[in-house]
């Protein structure tokens, strides 16, 4: 970019103090890698790529579906079904065709993680869930590259940002256990909220970039939606941990990296699911009980699928009775049964099958209007 259009486009950012000509040519020889591309990556990238940072990463294997259009606003109509780092790139493009945008369709596993982080000066994590933030935590602590993380849950989102000195592990030593922690399509999320976490965390990547004010090193910040209350938690001097519980260590290097299971350590992984074309194509065969454990509000109803409807809280082995060889538990998403399948494994005689349904409730509705409009 020639000289005269980099004031042009910049101007409202380089006058500021403290930030002008030198702070633009960070933002413009940095790299950042964003992981997600949904309701958090959306706007980081936006706010990265106006700003001016020089090239960006993006990863995600998804493609846009019609609920992500109410918060992952870079989507349109038109992009249902395309893949989400093709589209953003196309975005990103024409909003600064001074950025290098380089779009990664795929999962970030244990496999790749290595090569895509040592690519970049700064790791954005905008996923949503606890085997990947462990996962890319982990390759940041290797690599000793800046973190910046950001999460939501209903009403409230927090930001940080971790270095070697402190990360996730020691914020958070030992993931939820399985289905406690619900994501956006269990919990429910107004778009706004991911908004604005979500540019938080854009602007703890220009400052930590470009050296200005105070990023949230060793610190949390949290922000409700509902009362407007924020705080931000800070590292004590004894360790976040008052109780002086141990320091938890992850994988030390790339070897153990790879070797690494977090779906076993997240406690996810272990479960049998069961897709909804398994399920129709195989419940003729032997004794089947389907059980939504949803909270009665809960929508769509699961008239024609689920046998029985208690939710989770309340369900017990008495309920299952032990006629059936093979329970079913759906949820809306897939998640929450999976935590039931876990729950009850200990608790029911070990020779019942147990089944979590793929996709909850939402994969069996979208299953049957595919049946249908095949049946036309
Ligand atoms: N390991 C991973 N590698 C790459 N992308 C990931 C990984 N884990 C999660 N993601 C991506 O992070 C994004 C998280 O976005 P968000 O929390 O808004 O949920 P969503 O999956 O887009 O939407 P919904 O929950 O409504 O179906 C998704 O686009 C998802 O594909």
């Amino acid at each position: 970019m020639n000289r005269e259009d980099l004031y042009e486009r910049y101007q409202r950012q380089m006058m500021l103090p403290g930030f002008g000509e030198q702070k633009q040519m960070l933002l413009e020889q940095a790299s950042v890698l964003v992981i997600g591309a949904g309701g958090l990556g959306c706007p980081v990238l936006s706010y990265l790529a106006a700003a001016g940072v020089g090239r960006i990463g993006l990863v995600d294997d998804d493609a846009v579906e019609i609920h992500n259009l109410h918060r992952q606003v870079i989507y349109t109509m038109e992009d249902l079904g395309r893949a989400k780092v093709t589209v953003a790139a196309e975005r990103i493009s024409a909003l600064n065709p001074g950025v290098i945008i380089v779009p990664y369709k795929q999962r970030v596993s244990n496999q790749n993680i290595r090569e895509l982080v040592e690519g970049y000066d700064l790791i954005i994590d905008g996923t949503d869930n606890f085997e990947t933030r462990y996962l890319v935590n982990d390759a940041c602590v290797i690599a000793g590259k800046p973190l910046v993380y950001g999460a939501i849950s209903q009403y409230e989102g927090q930001v940080s940002v971790f270095t070697p000195d402190f990360h996730y592990r020691d914020l958070f030593p030992d993931p939820p256990a399985p289905g406690s922690v619900l994501n956006c399509s269990e919990a429910g999320v107004i778009g706004v909220l991911p908004g604005l976490i979500g540019i938080l965390m854009a602007q703890e990547a220009i400052k930590i970039i470009t050296g200005i004010g105070q990023p949230l090193y060793a610190k949390l910040l949290l922000w409700n939606l509902l009362t407007n209350n924020s705080m931000v938690m800070e590292n004590s001097p004894d360790g976040w941990h008052p109780t002086g519980e141990a320091r938890r260590v992850g994988p030390r290097n790339w070897t153990e990296l790879e070797a690494f299971d977090y779906s076993w350590f997240c406690g996810t992984g272990k479960v049998n699911n069961i897709t909804a074309a398994e399920l129709k194509a195989m419940r003729a065969q032997g004794e089947w009980l389907v059980i939504d454990i949803r909270e009665p509000h809960e929508l769509p109803g699961s008239e024609g699928l689920a046998d029985l409807r208690i939710p989770s809280a309340e369900l017990l082995p008495k309920h299952i009775g032990d006629t059936a060889e093979k329970i079913v538990f759906v949820c809306q998403s897939g998640k929450r049964s999976e935590a039931a399948v876990l729950r009850f494994s200990n608790l029911l005689d070990g020779s019942r099958q147990l089944y979590s349904l793929q996709g909850g409730v939402l994969g069996w509705s979208q299953f049957q209007q595919y049946e249908q409009r095949e049946n036309h």
